[in-house]
């Protein structure tokens, strides 16, 4: 592959280690204001992913990583083993911040596994664990970029959901990466962006960092992305995941499942991009992944102003499960696992 300039297609980075303190990019604010969020301590960081302050698989396990950096600070331990004993609570509070990305249960089990090889050094081994996870997933999500922009036709075009790009990574992104990857070789001609509701991931995330780089994305409301399809217009519908199972079901954001059946439909090939940190072999099938379900007032209001019926209910799940024998491609920075199941995924990750 050519050589590719990453820096000029990753100029967004949601979340900043000051040295005392966590600073986050505010995506609630996206695209009308850039403001970071101060974050001092372990609770200020839960609430952030919590209210969706930083959002996106990995980038809420990097937080939560600095999360327990913050705890730290609180407690006083000869020994890893006994700084993590009186850091399990702010652990558990993290970690119950968000419950279907594996990555923040992951992040969380690496800082765990840091604390419990230090000896008396533990504090410094925190710190360096938390700097390795961020920057160990910039480099995947650049390896997988390439990774996946390397099956796309020249000339392509491609249907993108919810934000996966620097905003909901350590930079760069997954499937965006792959896109932005895809772009700079011209082999993808033009870029279709769902809006996702109800958060609008896709329209007010989505498509601000591409504009960031140059790249000119075309919104569509989700409910126009079968049409899309039908019109033979994309080739590709490449998405992020959340968790991906032992068998290659795939937990993403929700809309993501009717745009596999659409895509297999209609014949366009459906593409998930994620790094390694998103396989979890201890979940067998998607039938095991538990589902956030978010408040309803989420479907009832957009940009703080109500746009639903008033004294209705709704039913606000915020992911969905795509079977695995509905996706032609997993791409991680490991490889390209083609017609996903459970044998290809142990042989790659077991
Ligand atoms: C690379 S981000 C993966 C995943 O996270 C997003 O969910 P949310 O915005 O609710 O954190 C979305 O499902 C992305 O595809």
């Amino acid at each position: 592959m050519e050589a590719f300039d990453f820096d000029r297609y990753d100029r967004v980075r949601p979340i900043r280690w000051t040295g005392d303190a966590l600073e986050l990019l505010d995506q609630r604010k996206l695209p009308f204001a850039v403001d970071y969020v101060h974050c001092g301590d372990y609770a200020a960081v839960a609430d952030a992913i919590a209210n969706l302050t930083v959002r996106g698989a990995p980038a809420i396990g990097i937080a939560a990583a600095w999360g327990a950096v913050l705890a730290a600070r609180e407690v006083e331990a000869d020994t890893g083993a006994q700084a993590l004993e009186r850091l399990e609570p702010a652990f558990q509070r993290l970690n119950a911040a968000r419950p279907t990305a594996v990555n923040l249960a992951w992040a969380l089990a690496r800082m765990r596994r840091a604390l419990l090889d230090a000896g008396a050094g533990w504090r410094e081994a925190l710190l360096r664990e938390a700097e390795t996870i961020a920057t160990e997933d910039l480099a995947a999500n650049r390896r997988m970029g390439a990774l996946g922009a390397s099956m796309i036709e020249p000339g392509s075009r491609v249907l993108t959901h919810c934000n996966t790009g620097s905003l909901a990574t350590a930079g760069f992104g997954t499937a965006l990466g792959v896109i932005r990857a895809g772009v700079a070789q011209g082999r993808i001609d033009k870029v279709f962006a769902g809006e996702t509701r109800p958060w609008l991931q896709g329209a007010r995330l989505t498509v601000w960092e591409l504009q960031q780089d140059g790249i000119l994305p075309t919104l569509i409301a989700d409910a126009a992305a079968a049409h899309l399809m039908r019109t033979g217009e994309v080739q590709w519908v490449i998405v992020g995941a959340d968790r991906i199972c032992a068998n290659g079901d795939t937990a993403n954001k929700i809309g993501t499942y009717q745009l596999a059946i659409a895509a297999r439909h209609h014949g366009v090939k459906f593409m998930v991009a994620a790094p390694s940190s998103t396989v979890d072999l201890e979940t067998p099938s998607g039938d095991a992944i538990h589902i956030e379900e978010r408040e309803p007032t989420e479907l009832f209001h957009i940009g703080g102003v109500r746009t639903a019926a008033e004294e209705i209910e709704a039913w606000n799940p915020v992911f969905d499960v795509t079977p695995h024998e509905l996706i032609d491609v997993i791409v991680t920075e490991r490889g390209i696992i083609e017609r996903p199941d459970e044998a290809a995924m142990r042989a790659a990750f077991g």
